[in-house]
């Protein structure tokens, strides 16, 4: 079983090999089937490998530890259903073709049998309304909330089928995009009231199913919306009720959306606590949006409608603080560290703006586009701080990495499939960040799907291909050693540099970053991607990692040197660290340290690395510093 941690993987040979025939194999005859009629399943057939698979499913555990290791293959998009869902012509599964996506057409189907749910997909058994039935299987984004897809409905439109073959070449409808399969839910078909509804979601509210509350305070409005009762009280109740749902799911514009719709501004005691409320709501949903002027304004009007609130006027003081962090950068950076030493999940938010006023992108030649400096900044001084868009910690249920075999270069890489998973789900519960997000590096750029939405008046689609390929090259790890990775949005434009002009580190999932020398105005700001001082080791992770070559200064001398000259100086680190690691303190070792710091030395080339620092001595001279103070 091959294993990993962030960026190596240790695979044997054989393994290797194994792994890239096994998914080119497939693609062949992926390729193979393109087009051919589909064959009908037996349903009898399919429930038995359902039972089967469950069964195996048991003995091999969701979350495994870091030595169970999922591949899957990447590399061959294809863009979500943006089509309006009435646009899509009917098909039923016996016009299925094998390896073909069928486009502006939908499925209507009935999950027929349980659902099994394994590490990066769960499948199950659908029947159209002919009774043909078919293997139904989501890849990766299987997930709402905890709470797999395929279990959290009966009836399902899969738009834009996509017929292909599963891992083992079983015929399968597969979904990659989350948005390519919809739940349908038959409130409205039962012609229930809103009342009804109002009170089914406050049920499942007290069971803690919050996506049922959501579907059920959903349907109720959209009952009112057909009805035109939309200025009754049932009305503001539903969208207050679905705002703090939509608060504790983390669907943060519609918290703040329903929150505002919610208010009945009528002068009634009642009515004036019910909107106090939703002030609260649309307020906390601002806050955690990062939009601190906004915040305020709700907190301000929640104390102005219940003036003897006391959390009201905390939470003004706290959104003032946030204000003043993202205008002048001074934070109290000790507190902030407190608080997180004294939650219990180490793995909690900082409770802190993001400060970028000093910074701004623009192109960067040879190097897409890159942050760049407003003004000068001293040497230690902040260059910007910032909240990350999402954060997997590596003790989190939902952390996942993966390792993928990339048809485009023919690779196999350690992934974050954990992180894309979770960023995914965040753009598909807030829209209003996935213009931001989508705009992010990636080698695939699909098709502008967020227009096409809009105007077919979609819910979120994500591109989940897209997402895939930012994350890859983005992504970065806020605990060094370990498998937490996330996403930090203007952070992802600093490009890297060998000799960087800036450090960061992290506060709970605030990145501060620092000038690690004095920047001018209008300067590019850097930082090093990898760390290694062995040239060859730093090329293969930069190229595999992030798909470039670097030129600085540094690598452009480095480049110059022989083959042989790399691996004398790369044994003799390797002789230095391990005299550091050994923990030697006598007059002895301090003499080898020495010398083999001459040794290292005198394999850089006086003239050519003029002025640069000697990445390969940094450690053995640090040592000997230490030494000779003891
Ligand atoms: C985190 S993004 C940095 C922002 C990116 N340049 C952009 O246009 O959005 C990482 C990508 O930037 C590019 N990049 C970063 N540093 C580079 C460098 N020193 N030389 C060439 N390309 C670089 C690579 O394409 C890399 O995958």
């Amino acid at each position: 079983m091959p294993s990993s941690n962030r960026n190596t993987i240790y695979l044997t040979p054989e393994e290797d090999a194994r792994l890239r025939k096994n998914f080119k194999d497939r693609i062949q005859t992926r390729r193979e089937l393109s087009g051919q009629p589909r064959e009908p399943s037996d349903l009898k057939t399919l429930r038995s490998q359902v039972i089967y698979a469950d069964l195996m499913s048991d003995m091999q555990p969701q979350s495994g530890g870091q030595d169970a290791i999922v591949a899957y293959a990447v590399g061959d998009p294809y863009p979500p259903c943006v089509d309006a869902v009435e646009d899509l012509e009917p098909m039923g599964l016996g016009e299925l073709r094998m390896e073909t996506h069928h486009r502006e057409r939908v499925l209507i189907v009935k999950r027929v049998t349980p659902v099994v749910r394994l590490k990066v997909c769960s499948w199950t058994v659908v029947q159209d309304e002919s009774g043909d039935a078919e293997r139904l299987e989501v890849v990766l984004h299987k997930e709402d909330h905890g709470k797999d897809i395929l279990e959290s409905g009966e009836m399902f439109r899969v738009l834009e089928p996509y017929f292909t073959v599963g891992e083992q070449g079983e015929p399968t409808l597969r979904v990659d995009h989350p948005s390519d399969l919809v739940v349908v839910h038959t409130d409205r078909a039962m012609a229930k009231t809103a009342e009804r509804c109002k009170e089914e979601g406050n049920a499942a509210l007290k069971q803690q199913n919050l996506l049922l509350a959501h579907a059920k305070y959903t349907s109720g409005l959209e009952i009112v919306q057909d009805s035109g009762t939309t200025k009754e009280d049932i009305t503001f109740d539903l969208y207050r009720n679905r705002a703090h749902v939509n608060l504790r799911i983390h669907r943060l514009d519609e918290a703040k959306t329903d929150a505002l719709a919610s208010l009945t501004n009528l002068p009634y005691q009642k009515h004036i606590e019910l909107d106090s409320k939703a002030y609260f709501r649309a307020g906390t949903a601002a806050y955690q949006l990062g939009e601190y002027q906004e915040a305020k304004r709700c907190f301000q009007e929640q104390k102005r409608l219940n003036p003897a609130n006391k959390d009201a006027t905390a939470r003004i003081r706290k959104t003032e603080q946030r204000i003043h962090e993202e205008e002048t950068g001074s934070y109290n950076f000790k507190k902030l560290k407190a608080s997180l030493l004294l939650s219990s999940r180490r793995e909690i938010a900082a409770d802190a703006a993001c400060f970028t006023r000093n910074v701004f992108i623009k192109a960067s030649p040879g190097r897409g586009r890159g942050l760049f400096a407003k003004s000068n900044i001293e040497a230690g001084e902040l260059i910007m701080c910032e909240k990350s868009f999402c954060v997997v910690w590596e003790n989190e249920q939902q952390a996942l990495t993966s390792m993928t075999y990339d048809f485009r270069d023919d690779r196999i890489r350690v992934f974050p499939a954990g992180l894309c998973r979770a960023v995914v789900r965040r753009l598909l519960d807030n829209p209003s960040q996935v213009g931001r997000a989508m705009d992010l590096y990636g080698d695939y750029r699909g098709p502008d799907v967020e227009q096409q939405r809009l105007k077919n008046k979609r819910e979120a689609v994500i591109d989940v291909f897209q997402v895939h390929d930012i994350v890859a090259r983005n992504a970065f790890g806020p605990e060094p050693g370990t498998s937490s990775a996330g996403l930090w949005m203007l952070a992802s434009y600093i490009n890297h540099s060998c000799l960087p002009n800036s450090e960061k580190e992290y506060i709970g999932d605030l990145m501060v970053l620092r000038a690690t020398r004095p920047i001018a105005a209008g300067e590019e700001i850097t930082h090093a991607y990898d760390l290694s001082s062995d040239y060859d080791a730093r090329m293969e992770t930069l190229m595999r990692t992030w798909g470039f070559r670097c030129d600085c200064k540094f690598c452009v001398a480095e480049k110059k040197d022989s083959a042989a000259v790399r691996k004398r100086r790369r044994d003799l680190e390797r002789e230095a660290s391990a005299l550091v690691e050994k923990g030697e303190t006598g007059r002895l070792a301090v003499v080898k340290a020495k010398r083999l710091a001459r040794e290292i030395e005198g394999t850089f080339d006086e003239e050519r690395y003029s002025g640069l620092p000697r990445m390969a001595l940094m450690r053995i001279q640090k040592w000997i510093v230490e030494a000779g103070k003891k």
